[in-house]
């Protein structure tokens, strides 16, 4: 049996903990650009008609994907959809237990150094350990289509073991992503870490901090004009990343 999914994971009940004692929401790392406004869905009322009785929080299919995009400039965007993913708390635990990861390995001037998470992808065919992220990456295609014109075929997946682990500024240029404008939808599994961006050759970084469930979609130049980071930080408990992206890009 693999590991249970401790109770920080879940989500906390609408207003018990998301505003901080400044009323300034502490999803958003700076509040001077808070990319995404979603307590109005956090807080939204509950339906008077939902029996109570009825715990609908993993038996649902995928929330419909109505994802609110924030425009980052030159030609870079985001998505947002809060607690999307169905079924996050068993498609954690599967990947913590069935995915075989492996730690990289890197050249960083004269020494060979560990990067700091472990990783594993997926490519165009292959299973993926849970139907849930299978159902969320055919819904990203079916949703993304229209404007990227292509399908997401492969799933790169990083574990983040405690906050010590991170990934470094970065674009995701290996591929397309160097030269033309593509997507990368990440959906986010286990303890809430901060999505940093910042636009290359400088200016402010934002930030999106991805909770349990959670999606990010980053779109349009975002690879080359942008970069992003998970910095470490001080305390946090595992963080499962499964990053969908479309043929040959990486
Ligand atoms: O952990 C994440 O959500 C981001 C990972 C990432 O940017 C990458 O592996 O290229
Ligand atoms: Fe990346």
């Amino acid at each position: 049996m693999g590991p249970t999914l401790p109770q920080r994971h879940k989500r906390p009940l609408p207003g018990s903990s998301l505003i901080g004692a400044s009323g300034l929401c502490r999803t958003h790392v700076r509040p001077s650009v808070c990319l995404v406004d979603f307590q109005s869905t956090l807080f939204a009322p509950a339906d008077p008609c939902a029996d109570p009785s009825v715990d609908t929080s993993d038996a649902r299919a995928h929330a419909a994907l109505a994802p609110e995009r924030t425009v980052l400039g030159a030609g870079a965007w985001i998505d947002v959809q809060r607690d999307w993913l169905a079924g996050a708390d068993e498609a954690f635990e599967a990947m913590v237990g069935q995915v075989p990861w492996r730690a990289e390995r890197r050249q960083m001037y004269d020494r060979i150094v560990d990067v700091p998470r472990l990783v594993h992808t997926y490519m165009l065919g292959e299973p993926l350990p849970h139907p849930g992220l299978e159902e969320a990456r055919d819904a990203l295609s079916a949703h993304y289509r229209p404007e990227l014109g292509e399908p997401f075929v492969s799933a790169g997946c990083c574990y983040y073991r405690d906050g010590k682990d991170s990934v470094a500024w970065h674009g995701d240029t290996i591929g397309r992503g160097k030269s033309a404008d593509t997507m990368v939808a990440i959906v986010s599994l286990g303890d809430p870490r901060k999505l940093a961006l910042r636009p290359r050759g400088g200016g402010d970084s934002v930030g999106v901090t991805l909770g349990h469930g959670d999606l990010v979609v980053m779109g349009g130049s975002c690879q080359r004009t942008w970069e992003h980071a998970i910095p470490k930080v001080a305390s946090a408990g595992p963080r499962i990343s499964v990053q969908f992206r479309p043929l040959n890009v990486f």
